[in-house]
């Protein structure tokens, strides 16, 4: 048997897609309106004492083009509270003036591909860092799910633990030049969603989501071996930006 990549796991997410209902939020009177912005103001609140207390990282996007409005995305300990967060927000008047667009379940994922030095990674607060990643409030989210091909001819999952490091190691180096312009969370969901993995990105720059993605696609385990679901792209969402979506 193959050897299987060793991986180390975080805190879980959920990827949670909404969409609004333009037609019965405009039907809705200004009371009804103001308790759901009163609402989604407690919420944000939470959400942000949740970081506060390293319990957690939540990030808020509203979602460019028809596929979603807007999207909650969820770091949490376990699937429990992921369960509870998106329980409590179908819970409230608001959720009852949007629909749900798409989900995403998966978990933080570290592979040993690029594993230097040994002892209890988990002991080491850089690789923690990584694992339970306080979200960036970067100006803009890219979202997309992706598998790596088990064609008889390419598939990634027959292929030597030495051969897929040395493509690993190639796709780092090209992320490497992004440093400081595009920061990427990996979350694996073997298991877990209709995906092996997700891939979101944050930048303040919009279109290095462009040129990083075009750029990877000619590298060999992306070129080869990259299957890639739909593209979600979206611009930062804070309390007052969300008020502002929402007004009439
Ligand atoms: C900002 C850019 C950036 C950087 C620096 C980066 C680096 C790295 C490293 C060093 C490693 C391996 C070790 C680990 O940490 O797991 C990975 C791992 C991974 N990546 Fe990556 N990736 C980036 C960016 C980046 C992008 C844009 C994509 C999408 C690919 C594309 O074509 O659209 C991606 C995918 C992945 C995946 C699916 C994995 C897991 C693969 C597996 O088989 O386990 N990734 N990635």
């Amino acid at each position: 048997m193959n050897e299987a990549a060793l991986t180390l796991e975080g805190w879980y997410a959920l990827h949670d897609f909404r969409s609004i209902n333009w037609t019965a939020w405009k039907a809705a009177d200004d009371e009804e309106r103001a308790g759901c912005l009163e609402e989604l103001h407690t919420f944000l609140q939470e959400w942000t004492q949740a970081e506060q207390n390293k319990t957690g990282s939540t990030a808020v996007y509203s979602i460019v083009g028809q596929k979603a409005d807007f999207v909650f995305m969820h770091l949490r300990e376990t699937l429990e509270e992921l369960n509870a967060l998106e329980n409590a927000f179908n819970k409230t008047t608001f959720a009852q003036y949007t629909t749900k667009a798409y989900s995403y379940v998966s978990i933080v994922e570290l592979s040993n591909y690029m594993a230097s030095g040994d002892g209890d990674p988990k002991a080491n607060p850089e690789v923690m860092a990584r694992l339970q990643p306080i979200l960036p409030k970067s100006k803009y989210i890219c979202f997309y799910p992706m598998n790596k091909k088990r064609d008889l001819d390419d598939n990634w999952y027959m292929l030597s633990m030495e051969e897929r490091r040395g493509m690993m190691r190639s796709h780092g180096m090209i992320g490497r030049g992004y440093a400081g312009k595009v920061k990427q969370i990996i979350t694996g969901s073997v298991g877990l969603d209709d995906w092996e993995w997700g891939v979101t990105l944050f930048s303040d720059d919009a279109l290095q989501f462009k040129k990083l993605v075009y750029e990877m696609r000619f590298d060999e385990v992306s070129a080869r071996f990259g299957e890639f679901g739909s593209f979600y792209v979206g611009n930062l969402l804070n309390e007052q930006l969300f008020e502002d979506m929402l007004k009439l």
